[in-house]
């Protein structure tokens, strides 16, 4: 294999494009409690000329993903500088964007994407109560025709789209590499099999999200709560540290623990189709976002996310030819596997993956939403935990509140 290229994007001073203000990271919490460990993989030394190193390198991912589900990737060929002027571009967004961009670009959440606009109103294309989260949504839709795209970050596409298509090219398919090697397959087998194709970010999507502090009434309905916990539903999700501490990740220990700040570095979180695949040794990473500690509650919080999705058709499966499925069978402790699992015992046909995700964007509830949020409603309370409850295609999702 020959070693992974670092990024090279095109100039931010070719002639034409307006100048930028630089974003300035906010200061990182002063508070250390409740902060998770996790694993960090060094995705350099998958081009180590020592098969040792790879090998050792192989196991900790192994490890990393049967404990948290939850990685941060360093050394993976991004510099800081580079992915600074990213959230540069994302922050000129948001400066920039006209009313009239927001209402000619307002996504529809019923068909089943987040393509294009969120208003800070919730997660339906009709205007909830305020959540103050705006976002934008780039989907094969917006690669493939640029009226999609807000007039003010034209000029800049071709960075975008130059570093989305890094990080799945390059970046998500060393990682799916190193994941196909745990479930002792060829190299390229998720790659080539699992993982969508075709745009710069194959079926998913790119995200530039702003998360504004939101007003006590918000707060108050929502419990503090900015997303509910969740899995993501493709194969991987990158995501960036940033220094607002809102994203928290359900420990072993049964509780929410905020995932530190770590500069430059990305949080991949696992989605359900690899938990799936690999038959329940991974584990989909379940997750939320929440009020940040209180010396950041006035801070506005920017996130940059790439959803990497996996083939729409795919009716998801434990890969049958997969050394370790076959000699240490499958793992069925918890998860979105199980379920599945249940359906395919019973003979009934399990979604496509395209099906159960878009069922999971058109029915999306808000953390503001006190008629379903309520035991009797979308919640239960099983072993002393509040857990939402929810079914798609009869297939049970349980997940911590
Ligand atoms: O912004 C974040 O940190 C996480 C967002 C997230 O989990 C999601 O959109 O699926
Ligand atoms: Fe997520």
């Amino acid at each position: 294999m020959t070693a992974a290229l670092p990024f090279n994007p095109p100039s931010p001073d070719a002639p034409g494009k307006p100048s930028v203000r630089t974003w300035i990271p906010p200061a990182a919490t002063q508070e250390k409690h409740n902060f998770a460990e996790l694993h960090s993989i060094d995705l350099s030394l998958l081009d180590s000329p020592d098969p040792k190193v790879q090998q050792a390198l192989v196991e900790k991912v192994k490890e990393a993903i049967r404990d948290d589900g939850f990685i941060f990737l360093e050394n993976y060929g991004i510099s800081l500088e580079q992915l600074h002027r990213q959230f540069s571009l994302a922050q000129y967004l948001y400066d920039n964007i006209t009313e009239e961009d927001k209402q000619r670009l307002l996504f529809d959440p019923d068909t089943g994407m987040w393509s294009g606009y969120k208003h800070p109103y919730g997660f339906k294309r009709q205007r909830g109560p305020a959540d103050g989260i705006e976002q934008f949504n780039w989907y094969p839709r917006e690669w493939n025709n640029y009226n999609y795209i807000p007039e003010c970050i034209l000029p800049f596409m071709d960075e975008i789209k130059a570093f989305c298509e890094y990080l799945t090219t390059s970046v998500n398919r060393r990682l799916l590499t190193l994941f196909s090697r745990v479930l002792e397959l060829e190299d390229d087998y998720l790659w080539k099999h699992v993982q969508s194709h075709g745009t710069p970010t194959g079926e998913g999507y790119f995200r530039h999200a702003l998360f504004r502090p939101v007003q006590k009434t918000t707060e108050a309905a929502s419990k503090g709560l900015r997303m509910h916990g969740h899995t993501d539903f493709g194969t991987t999700t990158q995501l960036f540290s940033v220094p607002i501490s809102c994203l928290q990740i359900w420990g072993r220990d049964e509780a929410w623990h905020y995932v530190p700040y770590k500069p430059g570095a990305l949080v991949i979180n696992i989605g359900e189709t690899l938990e799936i695949v690999s038959g329940g040794h991974f584990k989909a990473t379940r997750h939320r976002v929440y009020k940040p500690p209180a010396d950041q509650a006035h801070e506005e919080r920017l996130s940059l996310v790439l959803f990497n999705s996996s083939v729409g058709d795919l009716r998801m499966a434990p890969v049958a030819s997969s050394p370790l499925i076959q000699r240490e069978g499958c793992i069925e402790e918890q998860g979105v596997y199980k379920e599945f699992r249940r359906l395919m015992d019973a003979g009934v046909p399990v979604p496509t993956n395209k099906q159960w995700r878009e069922i999971q964007i058109a029915e999306a509830t808000d953390p503001t939403d006190t008629v379903r949020n309520r035991i009797g409603a979308d919640q239960v309370v099983l072993g002393g935990k509040l857990m939402q409850q929810r079914e798609y295609f009869g297939v049970k999702v349980l997940l911590p509140v």
